[in-house]
């Protein structure tokens, strides 16, 4: 079993298999980055399965494959199916902007991928445009379809914008809740390679916002595994709010994240991190198990977020840690 130095127990693996992108996300990668991480130092899907299969052997339960975006690397279904063939009833799932979907997604079924969360910000051609610098959504919501025809359970990721995209937060739940997906919505987490002057929606507002049509909202009795509150319409259709300025989920962290360069992030908040890359590659499982180990035992207890302070911005880039 994988405990921290709080006891807590780690049984959720994100990892990322690339830094690339296709979009331009104001919120997330405005700019291309000066420079990308050489091919050469990014982890193997073979060594990356190695460290996989160190967690699943020591307690991991649900895999989550993300980026960059992540159907940008080449045979990403063989990498599911790896995982997948080693241990058939782990939770495995994407994270991904959709725009490959149309291609890939009965691949990815296929290949013992079972679910998926796709970022959709609004369904207005020209705003999704205007967030991801690309004209992006007819192909997302073609994947979106498919990925759904091919039967991967999906959830639907939406980061509100102020006067951006905050006037689509009631036609992205009443999509969602139309065609059977859940949708989270994520308060933007200032961070220092998101455009200059983004600003994001609190959790207040968006509910504001969304009582107006649906006046009668329920909280959910938390489930503190997920950082996601949720909410229940009086229909009884559930949507979540993530809130990453509050630390009340911390106490039940469960997640380590492993970035395609191979460094191990114990909290998506702090700049620490070690890299397993040098001891996947020399195949030496047990100095790897030891920093797996060692980077839980310093995990932090919290991030540093909750605090009254609302001028704190990260200087990890989410397309590194993969979210
Ligand atoms: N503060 C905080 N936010 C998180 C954490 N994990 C995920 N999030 C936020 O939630 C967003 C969406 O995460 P997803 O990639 O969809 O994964 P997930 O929420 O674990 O998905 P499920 O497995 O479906 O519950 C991330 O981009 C983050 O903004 C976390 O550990 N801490
Ligand atoms: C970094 S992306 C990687 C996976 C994929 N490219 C995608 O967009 O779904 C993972 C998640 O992070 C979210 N995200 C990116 N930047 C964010 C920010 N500054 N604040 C909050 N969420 C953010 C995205 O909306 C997405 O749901
Ligand atoms: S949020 Fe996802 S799709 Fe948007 S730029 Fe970041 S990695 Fe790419
Ligand atoms: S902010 Fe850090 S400690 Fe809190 S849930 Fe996320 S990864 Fe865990």
């Amino acid at each position: 079993m994988l405990l921290d130095g709080f006891g807590r127990k780690h049984d959720y693996l994100r990892v990322s298999v690339t830094e690339r992108c296709n979009f331009r996300c104001q919120y997330c990668m405005p700019e291309k980055p000066f420079s990308w991480v050489p091919k050469e130092n990014l982890l193997s899907y073979e060594d990356l399965f190695k460290f996989i299969k160190i967690g699943i052997d020591e307690g991991i339960k649900k895999v989550r494959i993300t980026g960059g975006e992540p159907l940008l690397r080449d045979d990403l279904d063989y990498f599911i199916k790896l995982i997948s063939d080693y241990k058939n009833d782990i939770d495995l799932a994407l994270t991904t902007n959709g725009f490959l979907l149309p291609q890939m997604a009965q691949k990815l079924k296929d290949s013992g991928l079972k679910r998926i969360n796709i970022s959709l910000d609004t369904l207005n051609q020209e705003r999704a445009m205007k967030i991801a610098q690309k004209d992006v959504l007819p192909t997302v919501l073609d994947g979106i379809s498919k990925a759904k025809n091919v039967g991967l359970k999906i959830k639907i990721n939406c980061v509100p914008l102020k006067n951006i995209n905050d006037i689509d937060i009631i036609d992205v739940l009443d999509f969602c809740k139309e065609e059977g997906f859940t949708v989270r919505y994520i308060e933007f987490m200032e961070n220092s390679f998101a455009k200059s002057g983004a600003k994001g929606l609190k959790a207040d507002e968006i509910l504001n916002i969304i009582k107006t049509k649906y006046p009668n909202i329920k909280k959910v009795p938390r489930d503190t595994s997920s950082p996601a509150q949720y909410y229940m319409l009086e229909d009884g259709y559930e949507f979540g709010i993530i809130e990453p300025h509050k630390d009340d989920f911390c106490s039940s962290c469960n997640r380590i994240r492993l970035t395609a360069e191979g460094f191990l992030i114990p909290c998506l908040y702090f700049e620490d991190a070690m890299s397993i890359k040098d001891a996947i590659r020399a195949n030496d499982i047990e100095k790897a198990t030891q920093i797996l180990k060692k980077v839980l035992q310093n995990k932090p207890e919290k991030n540093k977020w909750s605090t009254k302070d609302d001028n704190k911005v990260s200087s990890r880039a989410f397309y590194e840690t993969g979210g």
